[in-house]
Order: structure tokens, then sequence, then C-alpha cells
């Protein structure tokens, strides 16, 4: 078969020809290592600290997460190699996000000396001149794409912020809310996530939710839990005090309000998924608009629902907020489904992961348009059919974001 295909009902083509030499053989070669992975991985991260021992600085001090994310960022490119739009976009978004660790363009050619090295020496059985030449096409492509988009960045925006406590509130035993004042202004959007590093776990960095709209005195919030194996998150709730300076990446997201529709939203929060469903609530006023917007509020039990008081003080204001707490293990997406139909709204699901994926397939159920459900998971791991209008992911481990970052708590 060598052209495109398409249902003949107006769905997007696809096109299965028979993919670019390199694209076959780069995916040959991560096929053999696939069920020797952490080994390959390993002796890739002992080749490239040994001959390169200052890039160790740049890693967290425990690798095991680590390893995963590398050989899922090499499947993801590898699959869509021959996609240029997608590797232009998700190396872009990549290249970005590593210069929080303080990676530069001179550390790529290292690092691609020590994959070569560690893929040579396990994909043995297929690996050889043609194969090489491929892997070095393909990873002079990928790292170009990386420090182009990170050079581009830099030329307007700090590689990192850091960023002082100046209030730390306990909202529960395991939920705090922090203020933070950033060194320099911290340009975001409502809806929007920052990824921090504390001074307690160097080059561990989570990604938070920025849990109010931009304000004129430049202050960030954001909500914390602390859950059992988090050790960030247990520093930020249980360590952190007014004084403390964090480190803050760039702001990263897309599950923002579209100002140019006057259509009512439709929000679902679950535990601390509240936070940038709080921010999205004080964009619409800010911009005083008169569109609908009901919030459902999940949380286990009544004491749970640390913000409640606050989006119920937003609703005395706002005669076109309603505010729906909702409480229960699991029962927030069908209170909300059972409240609609909500055909029209743009909607917005931010909490747990089980959570946003049962959102997406109730709201659809209730009339939401798929291409309006915005949520802060990566689509693989909303595990619904069709397009979400929300890419990349929040709380979600990024494949491709090494050194690291994995589920916020
Ligand atoms: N801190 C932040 O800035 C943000 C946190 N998140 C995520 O939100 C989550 C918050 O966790 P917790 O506060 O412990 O929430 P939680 O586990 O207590 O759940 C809160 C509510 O969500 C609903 N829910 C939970 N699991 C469900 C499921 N499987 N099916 C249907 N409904 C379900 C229930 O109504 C529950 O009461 C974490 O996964 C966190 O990563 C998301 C966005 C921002």
């Amino acid at each position: 078969m060598d052209g495109p295909t398409g249902a003949g009902d107006g769905t997007v083509a696809r096109w299965t020809a028979e993919p670019p030499p390199d694209a076959v053989l780069v995916r040959r070669t991560l096929d053999e290592v696939a069920p020797i992975s952490d080994t390959v991985t390993s002796y890739f991260y002992a080749l490239l600290f040994v001959r390169n021992p200052d890039l160790r600085a740049l890693f967290p001090a425990a690798m095991d997460v680590q390893r995963d994310l590398l050989f899922a960022s090499l499947l993801t490119v590898a699959e869509r190699l021959d996609d240029g739009p997608f590797l232009t976009g998700y190396l872009g978004r990549l290249g970005r996000g590593h210069r929080k660790y303080g990676v530069e363009a001179a550390h790529y050619p290292a690092v691609g000396e020590a994959l070569l090295g560690a893929l040579a020496r396990y994909a043995g059985r297929v690996w050889d001149g043609k194969t090489e030449a491929a892997w070095v096409r393909a990873y002079t492509t990928i790292s170009q794409t990386m420090i182009d988009a990170a050079a581009e960045e830099g030329r307007n925006s700090p590689a990192r912020w850091l960023a002082e406590v100046v209030a730390h509130e306990p909202r529960t035993p395991d939920v705090a809310v922090l203020t933070l004042r950033t060194d320099a202004p911290y340009p975001f959007l409502a809806g929007q996530y920052t990824t921090l590093e504390t001074p307690w776990w160097p080059r561990i960095w989570r990604h938070y939710s920025l849990a109010s709209a931009p304000r004129p005195d430049g202050l960030l919030t954001l909500h914390v839990k602390a859950v059992p194996a988090g050790w960030v998150s247990r520093a930020l709730v249980h360590r952190a005090r007014p004084g403390d300076v964090l480190r803050l990446g760039p702001p990263a997201g897309s599950m923002t309000v579209d100002h140019a529709t006057d259509a009512g939203l439709l929000c679902l929060g679950g535990g601390t998924g509240i936070a940038p469903i709080r921010a999205l609530v004080e964009d619409v006023a800010e911009h005083g608009d008169r569109r609908r917007v009901d919030v459902f509020y999940g949380a286990r039990g009544e004491p749970d629902l640390y913000d409640l008081d606050a989006l119920l003080r937003l609703q005395r204001t706002f005669p076109w907020l309603s505010v729906h707490p909702v409480t229960g293990a699991r029962g927030l997406p069908a209170a909300a489904g059972a409240a609609g139909p909500w055909t029209g709204r743009d909607a917005y699901l931010s909490g747990p992961p089980g959570m946003v994926r049962q959102g997406v397939g109730v709201l659809r159920g209730a009339g939401v348009s798929p291409e309006r459900i915005r949520h802060d998971l990566p689509a693989e791991r909303a595990g619904a059919e069709g397009p979400s209008a929300e890419v990349g992911g929040v709380h979600g481990a990024d494949a491709l974001d090494v050194p690291v970052e994995i589920v916020a708590q």
C-alpha cells in the first residue's frame, strides 16, 4: 500500500506508505532492546557519567524513574520519527523544559555518544553501519530541534525563577496553600502550571498548578497535598516556611480560558485539582465576562473541601458562578453528569487521573463536544477516545521530560 487512505466520510486520511528507512531502522533497534531496556539505560547512564563526570550534577541522586523516562521518550520519538510537525512541537517543548535543569547545547553530543554506545552494545544483532548512520541522523535532528527551541526561548525568558515562600497556610492535615514571590515577573495564564524544585530535594522537579489568575502584586499561589511517598510534596506541606526559596521553571499548559467565545464553562476539580479551576474562575471574573460558570468541587469528605469557603465567597460576588460541592470517594463525575445536559459548554477537568478519565466520558455523554473538553492529563493517560483540546500533561509523567518530571503530589 503506498498512498493515503481515508474512510470517505471526512475523517483524516492516514499515509500508509512504508515509513522512510531511518524510521524503520531506529524502530527496529528499539524493538531489539525493549526487553532489556533497564540494562540498556543503566549502561547508557554509566557511559555518560564515566566519560562526562560533570554531567552527573544535572541529574537527580536517585535515577530509577529517570531510567524509565529515557526509554519511554526514545520510544515516543521513534514512533513518530516521520511526523515532522509532531517532532517539532514535542521536542521544542522538551528543549525548552530542559533549560531549568541547566542543560546547555554543549551537553547534547555527549548524550548522543553515550546513547549510540549503549545501543551498539545491546542491539548487536540488528546494529550495522546503516543503522548507526540512521541513529546519527535521528539524534542530530532531535537534539538540534531541542537546542533551537531552548535558544529561542532563552532570548526572552529566564531559564528559571527564584520564588520565596511568603505565606504557608495549612488547610487540612495534608494540604497547604503556599504563596510565593518570584525574583522576576512570572508571565503565565490562568489554568497553567509551573514546575518547581525545593532546596530539600535538589534536581527533583514537580508540577503544580497556579491556583490564582495573575495578580497585580505578582504573587503566585500553589495548593499542595502531602502524599505518603512524596518527598517534594511532604517537604512543601510539612517543612516549608516563609523565607524558604524554591526554584521555578517556566509556566506551561494549555488548559486556559478561550476568551474569543462567550460559551459557558463547566469545571470539575477533584481534591487539590481545584487549584487551576479557581484560577480559571478568577480569570473569567477579571475579564468582566458574563459567562455562566459551574464548578463541581469533589473531595472525600467535607473537611477535605479546603477551598470551598473561598469559592463560595466568589459565588456570592458573581451571579454567573455556581459552586456545587460533592463529597465521596468517586462521585464527582457522576454528580456533574447528572446535573446536565451541558451542551455548548467549554469543560475543564482537573484532579486524580481516574477522575479525569471518567469525567471525560461522562461529560461527553452529557452533551459536551469532545474538542471543548480540556484537562491536564496527556491523551494516553486520559484514556478517552477521540481528541481533547489539552495535550501534554500537568500531573502525569511526561515521558520526554528528562532529566526528571514525575507525578505531582
Ligand atoms: N496540586 C495541584 O496543583 C493539582 C493537583 N492535581 C491532581 O489532583 C489530584 C488530587 O488528589 P487528591 O486531593 O488526593 O484527590 P482525591 O483522591 O481525594 O479525589 C478527589 C475527588 O475526586 C473524585 N475522584 C477521585 N478518584 C476518582 C475516580 N477514580 N473516579 C471518579 N472520581 C474520582 C472524587 O470525587 C474525590 O472525592 C492528584 O492526582 C494531583 O496530582 C491536578 C491539578 C492540580
